[in-house]
Order: structure tokens, then sequence, then C-alpha cells
């Protein structure tokens, strides 16, 4: 396991395209989603840029752990205006552990950004939430080293939706390829 976590180590991971939870899951043989919170929260002004959101109303948020055989491997936290909660994204509300990969790359009408890499600042406030989470549904405190996120904006009938994902650094190094095919064996919550 490497202790490095520059963005050049995680390269892969940071521009890997399509389904992060399918790429997770090809790393062993149990690919879980643990939901750590799911709530409405005040906006924040980078979620507030990225959507493009009116300045009123809250955001609802979405924090999960995506593990692969009992081993956190991803910190992902989803936000979208409340609104959209009620309209384009309402299936967001009863998903549950389900990931929300089975939202996304199936329907047609979901776009996606680019991603954008970014260097979590180490004492900011979204590392501290994270750090606190991760402790917390863990039993061990997060990586140090645990800072490069990537953010993407899926957009769903004019709605949108923010994935911000942050890797621990033991992924570096360590992708696999997404094959076209659908796995054979499919579970409930399998991506
Ligand atoms: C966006 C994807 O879904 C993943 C699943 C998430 C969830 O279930 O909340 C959150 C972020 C993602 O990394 C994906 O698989 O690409």
């Amino acid at each position: 396991m490497l202790g490095i976590a520059s963005r050049d180590s995680l390269r892969k991971w940071l521009h890997a395209p399509g389904s992060l939870s399918r790429r997770l899951a090809r790393l062993g043989e149990r690919f879980e989603v643990t939901v750590l919170s799911q709530r409405t929260a005040p906006l924040r002004a980078a979620e507030l840029k990225a959507l493009g959101l009116p300045r009123r109303g809250c955001t609802v948020v979405r924090e999960v752990i995506l593990s692969v055989d009992g081993r956190p491997l991803v910190w992902a936290r989803s936000s979208l205006h409340q609104s959209a909660l009620a309209g384009p994204w309402r299936a967001l509300k009863g998903l549950g552990p389900r990931p929300l990969a089975n939202l996304l790359y199936a329907d047609p009408r979901v776009r996606r950004s680019e991603l954008q890499p970014r260097r979590l600042s180490r004492h900011g406030h979204t590392r501290r939430q994270m750090q606190k989470q991760w402790l917390a549904a863990t039993g061990s405190p997060a990586s140090a080293q645990m800072l490069w996120s990537r953010n993407s904006v899926f957009s769903r009938c004019g709605a949108q939706l923010r994935v911000m994902e942050l890797f621990v650094p033991e992924l570096a190094g360590n992708m696999p390829t997404v094959g076209r095919v659908r796995c054979v064996k499919r579970r409930n919550n399998r991506p």
C-alpha cells in the first residue's frame, strides 16, 4: 500500500470517466455504499456556484463512504437544490444504500460536466466534516494524505446534482479497467 497522495499518483482516478462505483466494484468482491447522512443543509458558496442555484432555499446533501471488501476507499458528497428533489432528482429520496450510479448512467437524459480535480484544504470545512464522519463510521481516523478530490455536475431536465469524491491515497496506481459488458452476476446494490 502506498502512502503517497500526489495529484499524479491519483491522476487516473481523478480523471476516470464513467461510473466510479462500477470501477471500484472491480477491485474486489463486495462493493458497498454506507450512507452517512442525507439531510437539508444551508447553501455553500462552492455548491451555489457549481449548481447555479438560486440564493434562497437549502441544498439536500448526501454523504457516503464507498467501500470494497470492507475497505473504505472514497468519501462522497452529493448536493442539489431541495426543489430538484421534488422534481428531476426525486428518485434520490428512496435511494438508500443503493449507489447513486444507478440513477445516473442508464438514463439518457442525464448529462455530466467535465471532472474537476481539486486538492482540499487540510483544515477546510469539507475535510473536517469528512474526518468526523470517517472516524465515526470506520473507527479509524482518515489518512492525513486524503486530500485529492474531484467534482462533477450531473444535469437532468435542467436540474443539477453536484458530486464530489475524495479518494484514499491507497488507491494510487490501483486502477481496474471497466469493460463495456455488464456484470453477469448482479446483486441489488451492484452498480
Ligand atoms: C457518481 C457515482 O456514484 C457514486 C455513488 C455515490 C452515492 O451512492 O451516493 C456517490 C458518489 C459516487 O462516487 C458513480 O458511480 O460514478
